[in-house]
């Protein structure tokens, strides 16, 4: 066999152990996400007709699996958070100690089934403070079903990934904080897990949206003050890079203040 020839097989074959190797991982995912009991709430929100057609695979996190869906008039992003395989001890320090949430069994299902309520109400009382958050629709045991962001299937950017000119930055800098002193001063919320991976940016007209509410934290919570200065923290780290010069201390009393 010539040598091209012999390298073509090569790389054929290396091709499929590829697909397969991928396909298998697929697999792995989907058994640990779509077990029975989850199958069940999706059929009967698609009887509902809340879920018209289940689409491919958004994103795989710490603690659950996105999935694009399409719905009644809108399209959908469907989060399920995963009962085996979510690091959920991590959630018992923000839920435990929520005034909304003290009397919760102590069990992994019910904890994960109370994150996933609260990232719904979260949402609501973001969107109803006047934040741009995906519209909550429903939530469901361990589903949370939002309106997507994006065009044709594919998300929004991540901030992160977003390419930005000062002076584009600065803009949405002040977006982001004008949505921080929102949800603190009109929501009572702190984000709790505020950072460039977790705000998405509409390329039409470069607003941010807040996105993964589930650990946002009201005021009342013990941590609430830690969280919200690490939020600032992220949120400085991140748009130093663009001249924002604000200190800790001045961003937290743009949050802190009255309407302006
Ligand atoms: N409503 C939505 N519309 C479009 N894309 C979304 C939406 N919600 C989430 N996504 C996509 O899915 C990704 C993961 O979502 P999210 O940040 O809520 O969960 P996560 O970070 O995986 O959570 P975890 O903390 O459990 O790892 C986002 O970065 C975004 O790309
Ligand atoms: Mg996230």
């Amino acid at each position: 066999m010539d040598q091209d020839k012999k390298i073509k097989r090569i790389d054929s074959a290396r091709d499929k152990a590829r697909a397969r190797e991928k396909d298998s991982e697929r697999l792995k995912v989907e058994e640990n996400v779509f077990d029975v009991p989850t199958l069940k709430i999706l059929y009967t929100l698609s009887n509902k007709g809340i879920i018209k057609a289940m689409g491919g695979a958004i994103s795989t996190g710490k603690e659950a699996n996105v999935f694009y869906a399409e719905g009644e008039e809108k399209e959908l992003a469907i989060k399920i958070y995963r009962i085996a395989s979510s690091t959920f001890k991590a959630m018992d320090a923000y839920i435990m100690k929520d005034p909304r949430f003290t009397n919760i069994r102590n069990n992994r299902r019910d904890i994960i089934f109370a994150w996933t309520r609260k990232e719904l109400q979260n949402l609501k009382r973001a969107k109803s403070a006047g934040v741009r958050v995906p519209e909550p629709i429903i939530a469901e045991k361990n589903i949370l079903i939002m309106e997507f962001m994006g065009e044709e299937k594919t998300p929004y950017p991540l901030l992160k990934n977003t390419p930005l000119k000062n002076d584009e930055a600065k803009l949405v800098y002040d977006k982001i904080v004008e949505y921080m002193r929102l949800l603190y001063k009109e929501a009572n919320l702190v984000h709790a897990d505020l950072s460039e991976y977790n705000v998405l940016i509409d390329p039409a007209d470069t607003t941010p949206i807040f996105i993964d509410m589930g650990q946002s934290v009201t005021l009342e919570h013990p941590n609430a003050r830690e969280f919200l200065y690490r939020d600032v923290q992220n949120i400085l780290r991140f748009f130093g890079r663009y001249g924002i010069t604000d200190k800790p201390e001045e961003l937290l009393s743009k949050i802190q203040a009255d309407a302006t």
